[in-house]
């Protein structure tokens, strides 16, 4: 028992160090500190199989920790094969949970196949799936290559519905329940210039999952979104952000003055995709701080105003009285 909890507490250190990354944050941030540690009761995920693509970098990586710390077997599947091992190994250390590191481009069909068949003699078919694999770049539009557009939306569309489909049938076949979990972002709801073939294939992949939850619940399946805001990753920011300028803009115009961490975001995912979430299904989560809200509404820039600014506006506003 003494050794279990000086590996968890290990763990909790060493993962609350790698969601660090709070630098530029508002003042008033302090009143929505991100609580780090694992949120469901150990062992929820106990002789529980989890398939996660990306899961070697970023949020993957989180998710696969937070979810090996429940006990859960982990499967992280993506292009690169040395850093999954890498990932896995570290996880496995440190929680002493198994995680296996599989090649697999989701944007290959039967790469996602023989990843499948993988995965089937090493654990047998998952009861968590999370489709987490995503390109992305800023880019005008009107720069954009048919082989640009593509990239992206094969990544993150074709991706996710090949990875879906294969592993929906085998479970379909083999009468087994699941739960399938899908990051897509906030603008797959609003679209969003400069990221057109992302805002448009993480839209697709939310009416894919939608779809899916109306129609496979009969087989024991349920499918659930998570739209993240801004949360501070090697892969998304060195893409989204290379120059680093966009940072404080996203942090001015989100209400709770911080960007999100991996680890609040592995809690969602773990949350969803638990049997305390059994009759969550066809949600679409967002997770952004309060971003969305406010970046939509109209008068929301209104915050600027100062009291002195607002007198003299009431002042204005109330002489129009009768008029
Ligand atoms: C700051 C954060 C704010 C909030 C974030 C919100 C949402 C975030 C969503 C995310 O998805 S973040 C995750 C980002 N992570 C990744 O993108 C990781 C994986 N990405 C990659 O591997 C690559 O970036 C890529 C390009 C997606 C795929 O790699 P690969 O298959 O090797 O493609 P190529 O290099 O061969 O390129 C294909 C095609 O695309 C053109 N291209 C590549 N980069 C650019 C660019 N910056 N601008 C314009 N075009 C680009 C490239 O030239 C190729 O087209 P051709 O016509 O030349 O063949
Ligand atoms: N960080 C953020 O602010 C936000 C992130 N998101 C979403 O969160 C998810 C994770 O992003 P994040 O962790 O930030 O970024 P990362 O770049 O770290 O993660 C993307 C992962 O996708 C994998 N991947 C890319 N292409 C393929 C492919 N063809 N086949 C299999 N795997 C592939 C990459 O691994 P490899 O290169 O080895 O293939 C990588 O592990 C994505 O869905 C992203 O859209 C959404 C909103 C905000």
């Amino acid at each position: 028992l003494t050794l279990l909890s000086q590996q968890f507490s290990q763990t909790e250190s060493w993962f609350h160090r790698s969601a660090g990354l709070q630098s530029g944050s508002a003042p008033h941030s302090q009143l929505f500190p991100p609580a780090e540690g694992v949120m469901l009761p150990p062992e929820s995920f106990k002789n529980r199989v989890v398939f996660i693509t990306g899961g070697g970098t970023g949020l993957g990586r989180a998710m696969a920790t937070v979810l090996s710390q429940l006990g859960a077997q982990c499967v992280i599947a993506s292009r690169k094969l040395d850093v999954l091992q890498q990932t896995a190994e570290d996880i496995c250390s440190r929680t002493g949970n198994k995680v296996h590191a599989l090649q697999c481009d989701v944007r290959d069909p039967q790469a996602v196949s023989h990843c499948v068949d993988q995965m089937t003699s090493l654990t047998g078919l998952p009861d968590v799936i999370i489709n987490n694999a995503a390109g992305n770049f800023i880019c005008p539009s009107e720069r954009l290559s048919p082989n640009a557009w593509k990239s992206i939306t094969d990544i993150v569309l074709n991706g996710t519905a090949f990875v879906t489909l294969e592993l929906g049938k085998r479970l379909i076949q083999d009468q087994r329940g699941a739960s399938f979990l899908a990051i897509t972002t906030i603008y797959a709801e609003s679209g969003s210039g400069f990221v057109a073939p992302s805002a448009s294939a993480k839209a697709g992949v939310e009416a894919l999952y939608k779809s899916l939850a109306a129609e496979w619940g009969r087989y024991g399946h349920r499918f659930n979104i998570i739209q993240p805001g801004p949360i501070k990753t090697k892969g998304a920011f060195s893409r989204l952000d290379p120059t680093g300028k966009f940072e404080k803009g996203m942090i001015d115009r989100i209400p709770t003055g911080r960007l999100g961490t991996p680890a609040e975001l592995a809690n969602l995912a773990a949350y969803l995709s638990s049997d305390y979430a059994s009759w969550i299904s066809g949600a679409v989560m967002r997770f952004d701080g309060g971003e969305y809200v406010s970046m939509a509404g109209e008068f929301n820039d209104l915050r600027r105003v100062t009291p002195d600014q607002w007198k003299m506006m009431e002042a204005m506003i109330r002489s129009t009285k009768g008029s």
